[in-house]
Parts: C-alpha cells; structure tokens; sequence
C-alpha cells in the first residue's frame, strides 16, 4: 500500500503535479495514461523519493516515510522501480544481472531458472546484453523487477518495444504477481492492454489523477455511448444537432446519450437512416484518450 498526500511537484514555473492525495491498495495494479510530457515518470520518481516533491509526503505500508538514508532503505525492500534499459551493464549476461538482484534483494526463494523459462529468455540469458536486442533487453529488465520480489513494484513503459507474443506473456506474469498481493503502478501508452489487467485506471490531466475506471465500481464516467463506423460527420449533426457528439477520425464518431429513453430514441433514428455499423456502450480507453487529449 502506498498513499500519496497532497503531493505537488514543479519545474521553474511549469507546475506538473498539483496536490495529488491518492491511496494506491494492496493486490491491485493501477494504470497511469497520459500523453508525454504530462508527469507519468514525475509521478514514480516521487514515489521512489527520486525526485523531492515541492510539497506533501510519501508513505509506504501505512507508516514508513521517505527521511533517512536508513529509513529509507529499509523502503527499498518494500518498493521497487523496473529498471531502465540504460541500467543494463553490456558486459554481463542477463543471468547474471538477475543474480545480482536476487542477491540485492535477497531472494533466493525466487527461482531465477523457472523466472527465464517462464519469460522465455533460456536462448539468450547466458549471453552478454551487449548482444540483445530492444525487446530482449526490455524483458530482462521485467525479470529484474519481479526477482526483486517487493511489495510494490513500479514501471514505467513496461511494454516498450515488445512484439504481441511478449506483450502477452508479461501481462500474464502481471496478473499473477498481482494475485500473489503485489501493488503494481503501471504507466503505459499501450492503452488495451493496460485495460485488460488493470484495477483501476487514471489520466494524468492539469496535474491532477483523474479516474477513468474502478473495475469494483465501474466507470468514472457513466454514460452510454454510441460509436459509428463509416458514417458522415455532418449527417450525424444534422440527425442529432442536441446530442454531444465528436469525430473521432475520418470514419468513426461517437454520440453521447444521457439515458435509455434517448438511447432507444438514438437507435431508432439510426436505422431508419440506414445507418447499421455502431456499437453501444461505455468509451473504451483509447476512445476516452482521444476525447480527452
Ligand atoms: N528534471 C526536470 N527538469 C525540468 N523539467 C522536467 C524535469 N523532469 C521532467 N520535467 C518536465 O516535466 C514534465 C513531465 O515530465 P515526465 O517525464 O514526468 O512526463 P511523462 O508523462 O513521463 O512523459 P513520457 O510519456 O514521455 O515518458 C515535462 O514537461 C518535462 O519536460
């Protein structure tokens, strides 16, 4: 469990993080979306007292807090960041990095052989980084992490550079670990993906968390949508000049409607007009991306 209280962080003049309060629970694995530049990595290195907000203060499991060199690494059996590529030493194999983790976080009830097979490295562990390539490296770099075996573990870009096989495999080793307790913080452009194994999801948006779904208590937002496929813009307009509605590219927009009466209402419109290709229900979070950046 990690809380975030009135958490502000600022570059010069550009505030980017305002006033955050935020209780991260215990087992659930939380998405962070935003476009670059918004505050995705400012966000974790605050949690990972990288970085000293402007204001408000960090605690990890209720009570711990970022204050001492001692206190602070007694923290750092509790939370952990994925390493980034950039940390990779070229001159050792993957093995022997996730030795060094093993040892560094002492978890030798961690099974590095089982960990290789699972994530599909046995071709290459033994051989140096200096060889791998982008999405070889990236799942080292994940292995790492979860030999790291801590309570609370962050990642930023997780999936950068992994091809669909692997992109599945990791989300797979997600949702176990997430299953076994861990609180896992996951910024991510990779916005299906994130929706698939994430209890909850947030925009970063003006500085602030913004939540987009709680799977325990549905969708921040909850009205129902209709999304056209290869339909005119202006027609649907003209059709619909009360409704909300918005392009989401040249051949999709979607139509907000506030209840069922105007959903039947909408519908009927519709195929009168001959229009058959929608669907109906809540914004995907692609769609509420586009919508909403
Ligand atoms: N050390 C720094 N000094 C000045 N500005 C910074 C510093 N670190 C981050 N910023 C600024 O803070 C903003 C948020 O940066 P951050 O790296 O948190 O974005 P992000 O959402 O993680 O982006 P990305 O998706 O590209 O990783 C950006 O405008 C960035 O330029």
């Amino acid at each position: 469990m990690i809380e975030l209280k009135n958490i502000s962080v600022s570059f010069g003049k550009h505030q980017v993080l305002r006033n955050i309060n935020m209780v991260f629970e215990t087992g659930e694995v939380v998405g962070l979306v935003a476009p670059n530049g918004t505050g995705k990595s400012t966000l974790l290195n605050v949690m990972m007292n990288y970085l000293k907000p402007k204001q408000g203060e960090v605690i990890i499991e209720e009570r711990k807090k970022y204050k001492s060199p001692k206190e602070n690494s007694k923290i750092y059996q509790v939370i952990s960041m994925m390493p980034d590529q950039n940390d990779l030493y070229d001159h050792l194999s993957g093995y022997e990095h996730l030795k060094l983790y093993q040892s560094m976080w002492k978890t030798k009830h961690l099974k590095i052989d089982e960990l290789v097979k699972r994530l599909e490295m046995s071709h290459y562990v033994k051989k140096k980084v200096g060889s791998y390539s982008l999405g070889m490296k990236q799942r080292l770099c994940f292995a790492m992490q979860i030999m790291s075996d801590t309570k609370i573990m962050l990642m930023d870009e997780v999936m950068n550079g992994l091809d669909p096989n692997n992109v599945e495999l990791i989300s797979n080793v997600i949702i176990e670990k997430k299953e076994e307790g861990k609180t896992i913080i996951i910024a991510s452009h990779l916005l299906e993906n994130l929706e698939k194994y994430s209890d909850r999801i947030f925009f970063i948006s003006g500085g602030n968390l913004e939540l987009f779904l709680d799977k325990s208590q549905g969708y921040a937002d909850d009205s129902t949508y209709i999304k056209l496929s290869h339909v005119n813009f202006e027609t649907i307009q003209e059709l619909f000049p009360s409704l909300y509605q918005v392009e989401l590219n040249h051949h999709e927009m979607i139509i907000r409607v506030q209840d069922d009466e105007h959903l039947s209402e909408t519908l009927a419109t519709l195929i009168s007009h001959e229009y058959n290709q929608f669907s109906v229900g809540h914004l995907s979070l692609p769609d509420a991306y586009q919508l909403k950046f």
